[in-house]
């Protein structure tokens, strides 16, 4: 592995360990307060572990143990690190402040200046070259950063939620940009936004309350989720059990059949999981008759316009498990649904993926 991390700080709960391949960009996916940030600042040098251990190829980044302490400063780490605001020097225009990390790093001007001139090429933005950052958009400010960082030339660019701060219409430049730079780099990337993993990400993982939940390769975490961070990010509706029959029986006892991969022999017993989208389920109201699979009496929380849809949300069973449906406005006025109204989320057996835990 060409980079590798385990750290870990009691006072914010947290314990990770993290490791790149070479060329590989990971998404860091979680909630608020998880600890992306908290990864992020350990790996830059701002922040220090308790205890762990870094490296990038053979060259060290920190050892903390009992016997040693060795802690590299930020500026000898190779790594780069993208905040959400751009951060660029107010009284330089954009070239200088490229030209900025080469300068620092002992290149001539007139080099210094070339890379920058180059870097700013690379994220579309040379004819910002000599605008001061007063005078820069958001998302053009930001292209100005990512060619800053990477003028550093760092070993491992790390990228805090550089989209958050963009309007709609600059954040899609950027990822494009991103996409074409972070090819064949070491790259973190930290995101709430399911189409920078997918655009920018080989590898996702999932972190909650400090600990890493789920990690694999995007398609996969996202297509087939585990948790039920990820399954909401990917908009499925996730209920967990154990596996029986062709289904997962639930921890109340609800038998729920889907579909399985046809290489994979369920273990009856087993952990598993079912992922089915909200656009597989129906509502009733009342009993319903014929079908007692893959049914849940549920009581609606909110009712919210989704695209042309109406996205039903409710709550299910003493784990108050939340599950949602996409009806058509015209059908949810005919059933007259309202928040607090007991009603049945049918779901197709057809459209219902399982797979172990
Ligand atoms: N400066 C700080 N001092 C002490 N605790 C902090 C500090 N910053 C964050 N924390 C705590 O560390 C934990 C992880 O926070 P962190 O900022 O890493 O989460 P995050 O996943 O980046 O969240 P967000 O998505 O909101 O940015 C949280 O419990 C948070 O309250």
């Amino acid at each position: 592995m060409s980079f590798e991390l385990q750290a870990s700080l009691r006072d914010r709960n947290f314990e990770m360990s993290v490791s790149l391949a070479d060329g590989e960009t990971l998404a860091i996916l979680g909630p608020n307060g998880a600890g992306k940030s908290t990864l992020l600042s350990v790996i830059a040098g701002l922040l220090r572990p308790d205890s762990g251990r870094a490296r990038i190829g053979g060259r060290e980044l920190f050892t903390l143990d009992a016997g040693t302490h060795f802690w590299s400063p930020p500026h000898l780490r190779g790594t780069a690190l993208l905040a959400q605001e751009a951060l660029l020097f107010p009284h330089l225009n954009a070239l200088n402040n490229v030209a900025f990390g080469p300068r620092s790093a002992g290149a001539s001007k007139p080099a210094a200046l070339k890379s920058a001139h180059h870097w700013l090429g690379e994220v579309d933005a040379l004819e910002l070259a000599g605008r001061k950052p007063a005078q820069l958009s958001g998302g053009q400010a930001q292209r100005v950063a990512v060619a800053r960082a990477l003028a550093a030339e760092p070993e491992l660019l790390l990228l805090d939620e550089p989209m958050a701060a963009l309007d709609i219409h600059a954040a899609p430049l950027l990822r494009r940009v991103l996409k074409r730079v972070l090819k064949d780099r070491k790259a973190i990337i930290v995101t709430h936004d399911i189409l920078d993993a997918y655009m920018l990400a080989h590898r996702v993982i999932v972190v909650e309350n400090g600990r890493i939940t789920e990690e694999g390769p995007t398609r996969q975490v996202l297509e087939r989720p585990r948790s039920h961070f990820a399954a909401g990010l990917a908009g499925l509706n996730l209920v967990a059990g154990t596996i029986s029959g062709d289904g997962i029986t639930t921890p109340d006892g609800r038998l729920f059949a889907g579909q399985h991969d046809p290489n994979w022999s369920p273990v009856p017993g087993q952990a598993g999981v079912a992922a089915f989208p909200p656009s597989s389920v129906s509502v009733f109201l009342g009993d319903v008759h014929g079908s007692p699979r893959n049914s849940f009496p549920v009581t609606i929380t909110d009712l919210e316009p989704y695209g042309d849809q109406i996205r039903v949300r409710a709550r299910s069973g003493p784990s108050a498990q939340a599950l949602w449906a996409d009806i058509t406005p015209a059908a949810s006025a005919d059933l007259g649904l309202v928040p607090g109204m007991d009603v049945r989320f049918v779901v197709k057996s057809a459209m219902v993926s399982v797979y172990p835990a």
